[in-house]
């Protein structure tokens, strides 16, 4: 990477730093390489106690026993973090930007977005399964038990698999590992980049391509946020922006946006950017129990990325019954 003198005079704002965090150990190691990479871009940050890790609990968190939907309203996992932000607590925001709602409050900018880790779900079986990864669903019984809470998982699990039966499973990676190993569950269903980041690649017994299950919007890319009006980070942090991260989560925030689905809505977004700088949108819309699913890709240029994403929403939208979209 190449580095800077960036335009930053530690000694002009209180120092340190303060990162807010949730504290998740998946969150953490997040931050831990965000604020790694931060320090490799600007030199004159290292070596100092620059940064001071804020964790705060989110409505999210706090929250474990009860799905998502009930407990109402989008980013519930980043409600206290904006607030923190807001008034000054602390000064930037680690996000796994498909947490992250697509319109922030007032005040609060998406700075940057970082490269993005694996995008694609991985499904986990108990030690030992029989698997064939062109048939992922094969080792599973007949009726067999799925933990998940996510509506885009199960809806995509069961339209290709009507018999199986799902059930809440909330809580961080390690909890929701140990009720398949434990064999209280069958199976259960995670994003590979939490995985691989926490250094749990090899508990994924099978990794479902994009084809088989469309991931969710941004899942694998981290984004930073600032109040809108600290231009000294703004300008700092735009200097480690991963423009093809940039590119595809603008195009699957837009689609995310223009369905305006609730947490109950099974929503998928995924886009590629190719080398001749077109980007390949593939947008999902499902009914939870599998009894419908629409999936259409667009292309468009990497320029295009907002536009494109508005587009293929509003249509994916237009051609879905709208029971789907019932709050
Ligand atoms: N909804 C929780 C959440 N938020 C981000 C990740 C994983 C990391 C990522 O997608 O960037 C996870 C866990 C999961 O869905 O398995």
């Amino acid at each position: 990477m190449k580095t800077v003198t960036p335009n930053v005079k530690p000694h002009s704002r209180n120092l340190p730093l303060k990162v807010g965090t949730r504290g998740s150990p998946l969150a953490r190691q997040q931050t831990a390489t965000f604020l790694a990479l931060l320090k490799q871009f600007c030199p004159v940050l290292r070596g100092m106690e620059v940064f001071e890790e804020h964790i705060i609990v989110t409505t999210g968190d706090a929250v474990q026993n009860r799905p998502l939907a009930e407990i109402g309203g989008k980013g519930l996992f980043a409600k206290e973090i904006h607030e923190s932000l807001a008034e000054g607590r602390i000064d930037f925001a680690v996000h796994s930007l498909k947490d992250l709602e697509t319109v922030l409050p007032p005040g609060i900018a998406l700075a940057c977005t970082l490269k993005r880790e694996d995008a694609r779900d991985v499904l986990i079986l108990p030690p030992g399964a029989a698997i064939d990864p062109a048939d992922p669903y094969g080792a599973l019984p007949q009726g067999a038990r799925v933990g998940s809470a996510s509506v885009r998982r199960q809806a995509q699990l069961k339209y290709a698999r009507p018999d199986l039966n799902f059930s809440l499973l909330r809580g961080n990676v390690g909890t929701r590992l140990g009720k398949v190993e434990s064999g209280e569950l069958d199976a259960t269903l995670l994003a590979y980049a939490g995985l691989r980041r926490l250094g749990l690649a090899d508990k994924a017994s099978v990794v479902l391509s994009p084809e088989q299950m469309v991931p969710s919007a941004c899942q694998g890319i981290v984004g930073i946020t600032v109040r809108e009006t600290d231009t000294e980070l703004l300008s700092l942090l735009s200097g480690i922006e991963d423009p093809e991260a940039k590119a595809v989560s603008t195009a699957e925030r837009a689609l995310l946006n223009a369905l305006d689905g609730s947490c109950r809505t099974p929503i998928g977004g995924y886009a590629r950017l190719l080398e001749d700088g077109s980007l390949h949108l593939t947008g999902l819309v499902a009914r939870e129990d599998g009894s419908f699913l629409l999936k259409r890709t667009a292309i468009g240029a990497a320029k295009d990325a907002e536009a494109l994403g508005r587009e293929l929403g509003n249509e994916l939208k237009a051609d879905s019954p709208s029971d789907i979209f019932l709050p």
